[in-house]
């Protein structure tokens, strides 16, 4: 996809933080790659003549695997921040989790989506993430995403060469000048341990989480603190560089959690066969990140419609193509190593 024009719509800065990733930006390259290295082996013969892409997730039927991913600063991409990308979300049947870096307050977002889920940061003031899980519980969010992959930012160059400054999140209510990402990476907690998420998790008093899993063992140990969730994850490449992709963890991860929790994506999906390759191998749903801010520095909400509306023609053709009319009967025997 030609992407030259967003230097030019988002400037140097803003476009560094939101495309970039951490060191070299390997595992941010090979996050798109290893999606179009698992191949799809079709079945034909078979009547495709109606298609449903409706998945179960939390135990509730979605019209969509299709989740738009927390990201932090909307403001910076199109005015309409936040809300863009939450309209976009409900008119498509999307999926859609707010971050608590939200430039938008999680109480003008929520109602714009249906079962909207809260993402939170731990904060070293933990006061900070106990009364943000507060406020998206009173706001009616359906579930909470604890990101545990953030101890400390990722060595993001980019960054570090324009001094990129971001308009204060309005959750964390601060005042003063703009931050640079450096300085409100600072405010977070790296000292949170399995030892904390019990507390979370009853805090929550709604279905927890867990954003960041790239080991088998992990998955289990969130399973087995109580999270109704996982998001297999490596942030986009945006943290730990030369990582696993998620399409490299996902397979080993679904075979630990074994159905006791749902198990989630995300990283370099771009088109809707990555969706298909996603529940293909395990995954309930998929979330995406930066194809949706792209479309939202393009046209707004509108260019969040098109790129989430776009997905979802492009799933709907895999699943007639491969022979798979329901997204849920998508499996391993719908990938080449299973033939
Ligand atoms: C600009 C940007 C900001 C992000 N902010 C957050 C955040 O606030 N919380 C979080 O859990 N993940 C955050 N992420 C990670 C995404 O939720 C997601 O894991 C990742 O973007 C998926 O990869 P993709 O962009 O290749 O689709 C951010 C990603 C980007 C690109
Ligand atoms: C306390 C600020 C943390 C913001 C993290 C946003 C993010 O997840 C990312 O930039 O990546």
């Amino acid at each position: 996809m030609d992407d030259t024009d967003l230097l030019d719509i988002l400037g140097d800065g803003a476009h560094g933080y939101f495309a970039g990733g951490a060191g070299d930006e390997i595992t941010l390259r090979a996050n798109e790659t290893s999606w179009s290295q698992v191949r799809l082996a079709p079945r034909v013969l078979v009547d495709v003549s109606e298609r449903d892409p409706s998945v179960t997730l939390l135990g509730k039927q979605r019209p969509s695997p299709i989740v738009v991913a927390p990201m932090a600063y909307q403001k910076h991409v199109c005015p309409d921040g936040e809300l863009a990308s939450a309209r976009g979300a409900a008119r498509t049947g999307s999926g859609y989790v707010l971050s608590s870096q939200t430039t938008t307050a999680p109480t003008v977002v929520g109602p714009e989506v249906s079962d909207p889920w809260f993402q939170l940061y731990v904060f070293r003031d933990r006061q900070v993430s106990l009364d943000l899980v507060a406020q998206a519980r009173e706001s009616g969010y359906e579930a909470l995403v604890l990101t545990v992959d953030f101890p400390v930012a990722g060595w993001r160059e980019r960054d570090k060469r324009t001094g990129f400054r971001v308009e204060h999140p309005v959750a964390l209510n601060l005042d003063g000048p703009p931050l640079t990402t450096e300085e409100l990476f600072a405010l977070h907690d790296p000292s949170l341990t399995w030892d904390d998420i019990g507390a979370f998790a009853e805090a929550a008093g709604m279905p927890l989480l867990l954003k960041g899993v790239l080991r088998p063992d992990d998955a289990e140990r969130a399973v087995d603190a109580g999270a109704a969730g996982i998001i297999v994850s490596n942030h986009g490449g945006r943290q730990l560089d030369t990582v696993l992709t998620g399409a490299e963890a996902l397979p080993p991860i679904v075979d630990a959690v074994a159905g006791r929790a749902d198990v989630l994506v995300d990283g370099g999906i771009r088109r809707g066969w990555d969706v298909a390759k996603a529940l293909a191998l395990g995954a309930d749903a998929a979330l995406v990140g930066r194809p949706v801010l792209w479309g939202m520095a393009r046209g707004g909400e509108e260019g969040a419609v098109a790129v989430l509306e776009q997905l979802h023609a492009e799933l709907d053709s895999t699943l007639a193509l491969l022979g798979v009319p329901n997204a849920r009967d998508l499996d391993r025997g719908a990938l080449v190593s299973q033939v």
